[in-house]
């Protein structure tokens, strides 16, 4: 599904903030991204997410190197990839139910094919009451939520979540790791970058840390 190989970054004539990163994200599997910050936890998953290209190495993913794709073969691409973002990256005129549609309606779906799954997502991450909310009335937990339910939606091949659990008290962490765990189940590939100890603790599942740039695997 990715596959990175003697992978560097730097940005603009900074240091290389991540240095030969070799290794692969298998379709369905499930692992967690540590790191202390800083470390570039970040930074690799904007290249895994096509926002930041390498400036060294190959960065293949799903079958394509990136190097040799062209805008208009982008969005095909993304659009199989579910992303949290720390900063959420909610579209402020919509409300929470629109937001979280968003993704099919842009695929063209009709809302009566949908409405209800929504419905069901937004009551499983514990937003129910909120739908009809628009972003800038919610918390931090609630618009975290808002967003892992929007990168959800549309089962996608792969799951990208960057500190997912940072804005939640431990229960409501404990429920979406559940969450994404169903999602692995359901075929995704999920990786959750995460300072939380705790929450990895619950799962034994693949760890990839990072450190000084550098990529260490404990499978
Ligand atoms: N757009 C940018 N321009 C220049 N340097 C950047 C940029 N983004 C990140 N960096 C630098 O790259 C390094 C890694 O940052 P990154 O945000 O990837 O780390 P992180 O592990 O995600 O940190 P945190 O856990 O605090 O979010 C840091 O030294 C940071 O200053």
């Amino acid at each position: 599904m990715i596959r990175f190989e003697n992978v560097g970054l730097r940005y603009d004539t900074g240091p290389e903030v991540l240095r030969d990163l070799n290794f692969q994200i298998e379709q369905q599997s499930f692992q967690f991204l540590s790191g202390p910050s800083g470390a570039g936890k970040t930074s690799l998953m904007r290249m895994m997410f096509l926002a930041v290209r390498p400036t060294r190495g190959v960065v293949t993913i799903m079958d394509r190197d990136v190097s040799t794709l062209s805008r208009t073969e982008l969005p095909g691409l993304r659009r199989r990839i579910g992303v949290v973002f720390q900063d959420f990256r909610l579209l402020d005129h919509m409300s929470v139910y629109e937001n979280v549609a968003l993704p099919l309606r842009v695929r063209g779906r009709e809302e009566a094919s949908y409405r209800q799954d929504v419905v069901d997502l937004l009551r499983w991450v514990g937003l129910g009451e909120r739908m009809q909310a628009l972003p800038m009335v919610l918390s931090g937990g609630e618009k975290q939520r808002a967003a892992i339910a929007r990168a959800l939606i549309d089962q996608p091949d792969l799951l990208l979540a960057d500190e997912p659990t940072g804005n939640v008290d431990p229960p409501l962490a404990r429920r979406l790791l559940r969450l994404f765990l169903e999602l692995h189940k359901l075929g995704t590939a999920v990786v959750i970058a995460t300072h939380d100890l705790s929450l990895m603790d619950q799962v034994s599942a693949r760890r990839m840390v990072l450190a000084d740039g550098r990529l260490t695997i404990h499978a």
